[in-house]
């Protein structure tokens, strides 16, 4: 028999009330959120809100001190392993190693993830070509700029065609040519069926390229809601009424 068509959205991550302690202090207080496919959420909020902090659990760097993690209907916590395959992770600063070239990188990340011979080599250059890496494939990592530094990140981050891409402040250090190719970028990748979850301080940077919106305040979701598109004013009085009273309670817009 044909199964019922649904077209109930698939939901990718499910957050379930995550909570984290860090220096003694809460830095993530029972934070619920859900991210479906093809979904592009920024995570906003002023310094120390808790955004790395929550991306890190998303990545399976950190682990909560309560709550859960649904990964594709996965408890995550129980097979952080998941990270491996279903993620692909830029860090607030993407760790290099000095010694190895760009290319080296990439294989090391690819054998990471179970990427071997032909289907790693075909990933690699995939993925050198479209982020333009070619003049720097054979360089070491030591003498990049801290914009092909991120570039070199992000590439890690996608070679393995992850169903979410968790990204930390992606367009710290890029030039705005990069800039405008990294928004390319996440819309095609949205496009094409993967999650991003992306943290910022631009909020041209949201408006332009994402469907949904969180604000992070002392470490507790004050605002989830949707973009529209290019209203920056609308989405400034949010964050910054935000920022500056801290909001009240906890908010959700449909
Ligand atoms: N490695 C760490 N050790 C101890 N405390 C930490 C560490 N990293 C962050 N914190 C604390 O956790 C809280 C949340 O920090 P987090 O880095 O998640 O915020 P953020 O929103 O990403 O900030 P920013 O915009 O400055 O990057 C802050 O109080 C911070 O001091």
């Amino acid at each position: 028999m044909t199964p019922p068509i649904s077209d109930s959205p698939r939901v990718v991550l499910r957050l379930d009330r995550i909570s984290r302690r860090r220096a003694g202090r809460a830095a993530v207080q029972d934070l619920s959120l859900e991210l479906q496919a093809g979904q592009v959420m920024g995570l906003l909020g002023v310094n120390g809100a808790g955004k790395s902090t929550t991306l890190s659990m998303i990545a399976g760097a950190l682990r909560p001190d309560s709550g859960g993690i649904e990964l594709n209907g996965e408890d995550f916590l129980e097979q952080p392993e998941l990270a491996r395959t279903q993620i692909g992770w830029l860090p607030e600063r993407a760790p290099v190693w000095a010694e190895l070239s760009v290319e080296e990188h990439l294989d090391a990340h690819g054998r990471l993830r179970g990427l071997n011979g032909a289907a790693l080599r075909q990933a690699r250059s995939a993925i050198i070509e479209r982020l333009e890496l070619q003049p720097l494939a054979r360089r070491l990592a030591g003498v990049l700029s801290q914009g092909q530094r991120q570039r070199l990140g992000l590439a890690c981050a996608l070679l393995h065609r992850p169903p979410l891409l968790v990204l930390d402040e992606p367009a710290n250090a890029l030039d705005p040519v990069q800039v405008a190719a990294l928004r390319t970028l996440i819309r095609e990748q949205a496009a094409a069926g993967t999650s991003v979850i992306l943290s910022t301080h631009l909020l041209p940077e949201v408006t332009a390229v994402c469907d949904r919106v969180a604000i992070l305040h002392e470490g507790t979701l004050r605002h989830d809601g949707p973009v529209l598109a290019d209203d920056h004013a609308a989405l400034e009085k949010t964050f910054f009424g935000i920022a500056m009273n801290g909001g009240t309670a906890p908010a959700r817009a449909a």
